[in-house]
């Protein structure tokens, strides 16, 4: 089987998402944790999830081209660099700097930027990003304790953190369909921009750019853009689905370590009918070894249903406090090292689903779990699909900090 798409994504929420989208709209796809290092699964797409949103540059950019080099050995036909579809990212990068080792590496002049993802509220118009009703910056993600998002101007987010210009394909021409879409990124080639932010505000538009750039060597955004390209490439394959999906049977725990705006008032519904544990970080941070048993212990001395959830979620304020009293990096490592150490032990112990929430955080617990890989499932909300692991021991719904709804912890139950 041909790889007709190989993604490259900066997170595992992030992989989930687009991995799910993909299948929904006709590829069959698999995901990779981590840069791949044997010979890779066969299906119509590769998403390979790594963690390089909030690590430095250079280690980002090395671990993008290794991954890179892995599909294209396989014989990716294109290549989809997936970011948040709230553009997450510091001046320093690390979309910027990836883009442009992947264009360098692809031989590409151009790519374009199409963070939207309609369904969940992120549009793009005369290239500024809104969730919602308001722009990114006026969004919870301005509170973001690793990436506060400040600026909702993508070409201006762009250019601060790449080595090119970066142009607008608006949405009056999106709207005439791929012909002109095609038509205005090769002007915008020609003008020498090298990064073309596309104009998006509804469902329809992901497919005309989906067409529209489906023939280019690298394309970069969100699963929307996924949604586009997959729908463009499916008409040329069989529309291979993936295996009927059944349920692990285990116990299920819930782990919160996004701050999210939207997993607050998860938290705060799930925890009114739900055994609930706030970690305290600052006894976390002072005694690591000690808090984390703790927690453990009180885990598995919870009832099976519904599940226990386990919660650093906190507001702007309190997280504020924490990043001053200890260090923003340090803290975020103490939370991250909790929930891996907590999900490698509660699996020793039996439990074979987890319910994750944050991106990094979900890094965290798939990688203390040693899962290489995953099947791609049925979404519970758009652009959060349960996945299980290729050893079929282990099944994970990774819920990106803004996504669901208020009930999501519930329902991934269900
Ligand atoms: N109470 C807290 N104070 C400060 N940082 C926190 C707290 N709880 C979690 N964090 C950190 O915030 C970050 C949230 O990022 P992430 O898991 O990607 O969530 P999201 O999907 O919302 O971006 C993680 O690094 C996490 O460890
Ligand atoms: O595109 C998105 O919004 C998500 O797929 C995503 O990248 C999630 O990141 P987190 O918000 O850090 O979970």
């Amino acid at each position: 089987m041909t790889i007709r798409l190989g993604v490259i994504a900066d997170d595992f929420t992030g992989a989930t998402d687009i991995a799910g989208f993909l299948v929904s709209n006709g590829l069959s796809a698999v995901q990779v944790n981590g840069v791949p290092e044997g010979p890779l699964p066969q299906a119509d797409a590769i998403v390979v999830s790594l963690k390089s949103r909030s690590i430095p540059a250079d280690e980002a950019v090395s671990m993008s081209l290794a991954a890179l080099d892995a599909l294209r050995a396989a014989g990716a036909e294109r290549i989809l660099f997936k970011y948040c579809s709230t553009f997450d990212s510091t001046p320093a990068g690390n979309i910027g700097p990836v883009t442009d080792a992947l264009m360098a590496a692809l031989g590409a002049d151009l790519t374009v930027i199409c963070p939207s993802l309609p369904v969940n509220g992120r549009t793009v118009y005369q290239g500024h990003l809104f969730v919602g009703d308001v722009l990114l910056s006026e969004s919870g993600m301005r509170n973001h304790p690793v990436t506060p998002m400040t600026d909702p101007n993508l070409v201006r987010v762009m250019e601060a953190q790449s080595s090119g210009r970066a142009g607008v394909v608006p949405f009056a021409v999106i709207q005439q369909g791929p012909d002109a879409t095609r038509a205005a990124l090769a002007r915008l080639a020609e003008d020498g921009v090298r990064y073309a932010v596309l104009d998006t505000l509804t469902d329809v538009d992901l497919t005309t750019i989906g067409a529209a750039t489906v023939d280019l060597p690298l394309t970069t955004g969100g699963s929307g853009l996924g949604a586009g390209v997959a729908r463009a490439l499916a008409t040329g394959t069989d529309g291979v689905q993936s295996a009927p999906w059944q349920p692990v049977e285990g116990r299920t725990v819930v782990l919160s370590g996004s701050c999210s705006v939207m997993t607050n008032a998860q938290v705060a519904a799930y925890r009114a009918d739900a055994p609930a544990l706030s970690v305290d970080v600052d006894r976390l941070v002072a005694d690591p070894d000690a808090y984390r048993a703790e927690v453990l212990a009180w885990v598995l001395a919870q009832p099976a249903e519904p599940a226990p959830l386990v919660y650093a979620t906190a507001g702007p304020d309190e997280v504020s406090r924490l990043q001053e009293a200890h260090g923003a990096a340090e803290v975020s490592e103490a939370v991250e090292a909790l929930f891996g150490w907590l999900a490698r032990e509660l699996s020793a112990a039996g439990v074979r689903r987890f319910v994750v929430a944050g991106g990094e955080t979900s890094g965290s617990v798939t990688t203390a779990l040693g899962v290489d890989g995953f099947h791609v499932g049925p979404q519970i909300a758009p652009g959060v699909p349960w996945v299980r692991s290729l050893d079929d021991r282990t099944e994970l719904a990774l819920k990106s900090g803004n996504f669901g709804d208020v009930d999501f912890f519930t329902r991934a139950q269900a």
